[in-house]
């Protein structure tokens, strides 16, 4: 059953690579607005979570509720849409195109989900700004610091306006401050726009930033608050 007033759920979700089992049982939910850090130790089975419920794999069984859709029953090419238009994406290394200017990677999925280039690259420069990233429009990600082509990268996952932002690790290869400061701004935003967040995270320091902390080990999840509510 999907827990009440959740966007995103999962139930019961099993993936098994060959012999090794990532996930085994697991079960997830997020609210709109909401942000959940996913911990756990390397090879737990988080990043394989993450990649159920944004539909990018298929579990060998359970299911992923979004909305009112279940996601393991679509056909790719759904699913493949619904990634476009209501979810998006920040991972640990930027992961931006090279080859176009930072407007024009921001710009990039608005286009795709059919704004005119004038209109997107408006859009897009907006979203710069308010990630504090302006100055960098012109450049390629491979001529600005680690830390601009993360804000460029959250300004990408961001200005089409996701229903959940799935960040992986998205401070990984900053230094602190930086990595502050992007999820200060991730998180405001998405609070403000109400999109949920399932936020993939090895540091405490980082998952300070959720609303909730939930534990993966050995493909099981532990909600710290279950007990609680
Ligand atoms: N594509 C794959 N092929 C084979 N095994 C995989 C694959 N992806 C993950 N695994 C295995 O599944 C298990 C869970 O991996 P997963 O990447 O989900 O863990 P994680 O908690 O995200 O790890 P980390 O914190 O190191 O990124 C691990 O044992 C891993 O080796």
């Amino acid at each position: 059953m999907t827990p009440e007033g959740s966007l995103l759920a999962a139930s019961d979700l099993h993936k098994t690579y060959g012999a090794t089992p990532a996930l085994d049982g697991a079960e997830f939910s997020v609210h709109p607005g909401e942000v959940v850090a996913v911990l756990g130790p390397s090879g737990s089975g988080k990043s394989t979570l993450l990649h159920c419920l944004a539909g990018i794999i298929r579990p060998d069984r359970g299911t992923v509720r979004y909305a009112d859709r279940d996601l393991t029953t679509m056909s790719d090419a759904d699913r493949s849409a619904l990634r476009r238009t209501d979810f998006g994406f920040v991972f640990q290394f930027g992961q931006l195109v090279p080859e176009l200017t930072c407007l024009e990677n921001v710009a990039l999925p608005l286009r795709l989900n059919g704004a005119r280039r004038k209109e997107a690259e408006r859009q897009a420069r907006e979203w710069l700004e308010r990630l504090e990233v302006e100055e960098v429009h012109r450049q390629r990600p491979g001529e600005v610091s680690g830390g601009q082509g993360q804000r460029v990268a959250v300004a990408r996952a961001l200005a089409t306006r996701p229903r959940v932002i799935f960040a992986d690790e998205p401070t990984g290869a900053l230094d602190s401050l930086n990595g502050e400061r992007v999820m200060t701004l991730l998180t405001d935003a998405a609070r403000e726009t109400r999109a949920a967040v399932v936020l993939v995270t090895h540091e405490t320091r980082v998952a300070a930033y959720s609303d909730r902390e939930i534990t993966v080990r050995d493909g099981k999840v532990k909600d710290l608050l279950a007990g609680l509510r």
